[in-house]
């Protein structure tokens, strides 16, 4: 869903000069802004084309992609319905037969607008995976078999050592098994179902078959994403054999954007891709629900046809900040198909039964079983229904704050950067008062008023740090966190990169944010032991049951929800939908022909 804008004054910049007819009023009304509007405008002159309903549709599918869809669906995009939207038959037929589609400045397919680059990656997506799916992997089914074995029953006996009962890995051993035998793998789960434990195993299955050694490469979008996956491999390797463990321990994540290596004169191609695959022979994705459209065409382009491809993440999350749900739609578009690679994880192990309670409803959309386990007053589930939240969120946040600040002071990075994931503050706002900017304004007031610190330092000590850009140079990219700590030659940034901790002089961080609250688009990948989720108002264009699940997903051992009824309502209730042809071209695809090439690339 994109947002709607309201303009100031005649003079709002969001509003074209000059514009008049539909795009005008549709400008006016703030569904398209001026880019939107310029865009189309400029195609149309490109292209000849001056019917104002394909303008109209034109700057609605440049809209779309600024709201995260890959297209627009022409039969679905009157919101609000309050304006002149040409009548659907109508308008399909007049962008169908224009000469911006005809001349393939646009694209028409599948009854979906397309500008043409995003045409261009989705159909591609779908090339690339259908070929992969098209044939397999040489292996050894009874070998994988007996390495998992060995594996599993090394895991069984950590757990039992543990006091724990005997824990069983059914669901994974199958995922590995399949995983073995096909070149690309979608891994799906829910938080805490045993993904980075399955990854783990198969590693080491697949390095059996391979005596001669595999190069693998461990990725994930953000920084933070990647370090947390290398350490749970690591860990989770803990339980295994020595020789199993020993095998892992070179092992190492970095970020997509890092594994493909950024080409640095074009920012939207890579060193590696079709004529320059990447050297591994397995490449794990982990937190795939966030790789974009454009991120998967490159990824998918890069990686060998005979190298492993597994993609692991959570269907149900917050898809990708820029445009696509590729996770999502490939899931729902391998459906029933023979050549599926999904293989599905169920059973939660991390949770304790109530934050599971929650995280189910809202996966499934029962907002009444949510509301029953919010009310329930359970210890790991807590809700806060009350017109000023702010003394509750009080005590947590500033708890957490000082902590991270105490450490800082100290010069102790290990314990500031992990007194960093105590606690969260994630809010679905940057803005207003449920917004990001407010909460971190109000802890750092909150902070002077105990401790006496000043509030002007941009670089005060125990600042908790959020990177927004990526920066090749420093080697800090965006999502990954950091704190200011006191060091003896001053106040140093410590950054948790991928790699490990990065120690820069403050100044030297352009894109960095205050990290007390953040919103939580930017939380995904990461997790806390506590987690604050502060929802908006009901009529928030911004909540949705995705956003919602993410949020309460990031918990460790405890969720508080702070908002009426009706905000978790109308959450739970609403959808984030992205319009994309994957999942329809993908379901509707030719199953590979036995050359191995599927008809839709023939
Ligand atoms: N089959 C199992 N039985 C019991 N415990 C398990 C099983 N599989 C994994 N675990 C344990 O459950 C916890 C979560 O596992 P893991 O980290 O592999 O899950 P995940 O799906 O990768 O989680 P997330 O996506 O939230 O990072 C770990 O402590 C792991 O050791």
């Amino acid at each position: 869903m994109t947002d709607l804008f309201e303009p100031i004054d005649a003079t709002d910049a969001r509003l074209a000069l000059g514009a008049t007819g539909l795009l005008g009023e549709f400008n006016t009304a703030g569904v398209l802004t001026s880019a939107d509007v310029h865009v189309a405008a400029a195609l149309g002159r490109l292209g000849r084309e001056s019917d104002e309903r394909v303008l109209l549709a034109v700057a609605l599918a440049v809209r779309a992609v600024r709201g995260g869809s890959v297209c627009v669906d022409l039969a679905t995009v009157a919101d609000p319905p309050d304006l002149p939207w040409p009548e659907t038959a109508a308008w399909t037929r007049v962008v169908a037969a224009s000469p911006l589609v005809a001349a393939g400045l646009v694209r028409w397919d599948h009854d979906l607008l397309y500008l043409d680059r995003y045409h261009e990656q989705e159909t591609q997506v779908v090339d690339d995976l259908l070929s992969r799916a098209a044939s397999s992997p040489d292996h050894d089914p009874d070998l994988m078999r007996a390495s998992l074995e060995r594996v599993v029953a090394a895991m069984k006996a950590a757990a039992v050592a543990r006091g724990l009962p005997e824990p069983s890995y059914g669901e994974q051993v199958a995922a590995c098994l399949a995983a073995a035998g096909q070149w690309t793998t979608v891994l799906t789960g829910g938080p805490g179902t045993g993904k980075t434990t399955a990854v783990a195993s198969l590693l080491v299955g697949l390095l059996d078959q391979h005596p001669g050694g595999l190069r693998i490469a461990l990725a994930a979008p953000t920084g933070k994403a990647a370090a947390r996956l290398q350490q749970a491999v690591h860990q989770e390797a803990e339980a295994f054999e020595e020789g199993d463990r020993a095998r892992l321990a070179g092992v190492t994540a970095s970020t997509l954007h890092r594994l493909l290596r950024p080409d640095p004169g074009n920012s939207t191609r890579f060193r590696h891709h079709r004529g320059n695959r990447l050297p591994h022979d397995v490449v794990v994705v982990d937190e795939s629900s966030m790789v974009s459209l454009t991120q998967m065409a490159r990824l998918l382009e890069a990686v060998r046809p005979d190298a492993r491809l597994v993609l692991v993440g959570d269907p149900h999350q917050l898809s990708s900040v820029e445009a696509g749900a590729v996770l999502s739609d490939v899931v729902r578009g391998f459906e029933g198909r023979a050549d599926s690679p999904v293989a599905a994880l169920e059973s939660t192990h991390r949770f304790g039964p109530d934050i599971r309670a929650l995280a189910e409803a809202l996966r499934t959309g029962d907002a009444d079983t949510a509301l029953a386990v919010l009310a329930a007053r359970h210890e790991a589930v807590e809700w806060v229904d009350e017109p000023d939240p702010a003394s509750r969120i009080r005590t947590t946040a500033l708890d957490a704050a000082l902590a991270v600040r105490d450490a800082a002071e100290r010069g102790d990075v290990a314990g500031a950067l992990a007194a960093l994931d105590r606690h969260r503050l994630l809010c679905a706002h940057r803005d207003g008062p449920f917004g990001v900017r407010h909460w971190n304004r109000r802890i750092e007031h909150w902070l002077t008023a105990e401790t006496g610190d000043p509030l002007f330092e941009r670089a005060y000590v125990g600042r908790p740090l959020l990177v927004t850009a990526n920066d090749h140079q420093l080697g800090v990219y965006n999502g990954d966190s950091g704190v200011v700590v006191l060091t003896p030659t001053g106040p140093r940034a410590v950054i948790a990169a991928s790699e490990g901790p990065r120690d820069l002089a403050p100044s030297r961080l352009g894109d960095v944010e205050t990290m007390h609250a953040m919103t939580i688009h930017k939380s995904q990948g990461s997790q806390a032991d506590v987690v604050t989720v502060l929802l908006p108002d009901e009529d928030s264009r911004l909540l949705s049951r995705e956003l919602f699940y993410t949020a309460v997903t990031r918990a460790r051992s405890q969720v508080r929800v702070v908002g009426s009824e009706a905000a978790i309502r109308a959450a739970i209730g609403r959808r984030a939908q992205r319009a994309s042809g994957l999942a329809r071209r993908l379901a509707t695809a030719g199953s590979p022909t036995e050359e191995g090439v599927p008809p839709s690339r023939a």
